[in-house]
């Protein structure tokens, strides 16, 4: 009788890990890497050859465009996959970003978003706990509500409306993170949690309703740029390279987080609105539209976790990332490059 109780011998490993084809390759899965920040994770991963990269999306907000440079890449695997369904591969990392971000798309089907962010969390963790990897989950500054103190840390609590338009996503998001701590601490499972603020960047979707992608837009169309009353509230802007950077940090550090991260520059909507019109289109007008409930007054990351547990900050300013961002909306909306 062996040690398990039973006759059978415990299962042993695939004869190729001790095979001279074997590598030690990293494998990776990037759920909602079709994504804005899931692509560019993809891209800054598959640059180190040590790593192949699984990316699994159902395309609600991300497109395959996204990923056609890696698309037949002996080292990237690419899934028309829903992680509310539960998945079987065998990796090392998990990446776990599906969701969608954008107000507009979180709000469309509210109780998908709320299925994908507690539904999809768990399948997650289960393949963590089954196959032994260490997954970070992509949280968000929105557990903080419209916050009380400010900046932000990460030891408060939020200040959040559990039955608001928003609460799909932010108190998805806030179950997401419990269930990250309750299988660390029931079963072990290696955690990281980041703390995303704003972040923008090429390949946001043109109506992807978000400010910084709605105002460029705008700019280049020469319509005016809508900014919602009171236009006092205010967000501090990642540029996507800083974001992906600290991911790969905190999945690769020691700490579970949570841990914000993002750029602690803080901008009125209204002072966005004249840096994209000073930047991109002197000639755009500004007009103040109606806002949407529970839109949070004021959104400031304090990054002191992320610097010293990290070693991370951005580089990137909003003055310097906004025209980076410009090239890529022109190719896209079809609109001649200015120079
Ligand atoms: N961009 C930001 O400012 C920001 C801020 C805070 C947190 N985040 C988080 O970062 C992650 C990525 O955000 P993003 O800005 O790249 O958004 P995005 O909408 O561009 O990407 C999300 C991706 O997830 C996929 N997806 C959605 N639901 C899915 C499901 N059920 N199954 C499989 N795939 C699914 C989408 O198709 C898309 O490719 C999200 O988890 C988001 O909550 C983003
Ligand atoms: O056209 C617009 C769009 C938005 N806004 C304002 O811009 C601010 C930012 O709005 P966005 O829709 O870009 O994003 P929010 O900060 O509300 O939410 C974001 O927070 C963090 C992430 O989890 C998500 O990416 C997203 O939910 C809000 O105050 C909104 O009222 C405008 O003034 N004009």
């Amino acid at each position: 009788m062996s040690a398990n109780g039973t006759d059978k011998k415990p299962p042993s490993p695939s004869p190729l890990r001790f095979s001279k084809f074997f590598q030690s390759n990293m494998r990776i899965l990037v759920t909602g890497g079709a994504g804005f920040i899931g692509s560019h994770l993809v891209d800054k991963l598959m640059e180190n050859e040590k790593n192949e990269v699984i990316v699994v999306d159902n395309y609600f907000t991300g497109t395959k465009d996204n990923l056609k440079k890696w698309i037949g890449h002996p080292r990237f695997e690419l899934i028309r996959h829903d992680v509310t369904e539960t998945l079987l591969v065998e990796v090392d990392r998990i990446y776990h970003l599906a969701c969608p971000a954008s107000p507009i798309f979180y709000k469309y089907n509210p109780v998908k978003t709320i299925k994908t962010n507690v539904i999809g969390t768990l399948n997650m963790l289960g393949l963590a706990k089954r196959v032994g990897a260490r997954i970070l989950l992509t949280s968000t500054s929105e557990v903080y509500g419209d916050p009380l103190e400010h900046p932000q840390n990460e030891s408060y609590w939020g200040n959040v409306n559990p039955i608001g338009v928003r609460s799909c996503y932010d108190e998805g998001k806030r179950v997401a993170e419990t269930l990250m701590f309750d299988y660390h601490r029931q079963h072990g499972i290696e955690i990281r949690i980041a703390r995303i603020f704003n972040t923008y960047g090429p390949r946001m979707n043109i109506d992807d309703g978000r400010v910084v992608s709605n105002f460029i837009a705008q700019a280049i169309r020469n319509e005016p740029l809508t900014v919602q009353l009171p236009g006092t509230q205010t967000r501090s802007f990642c540029y996507v390279s800083d974001m992906v950077d600290g991911l790969i940090r905190l999945m690769e550090g020691e700490n579970t987080g949570p841990i914000n991260i993002g750029n602690p520059g803080e901008f009125t909507m209204l002072e966005l609105a004249e840096a994209v019109k000073e930047l991109i289109n002197p000639e755009v007008k500004i007009s103040m539209v109606e806002n949407t409930p529970d839109d949070p007054r004021q959104r400031k990351p304090d990054i002191t976790k992320a610097k010293e547990l990290l070693g991370w900050e951005p580089k990137v300013k909003l003055r310097d990332g906004l025209p980076l961002m410009e090239e890529d909306f022109r190719q896209r909306l079809g609109s001649p490059s200015k120079n």
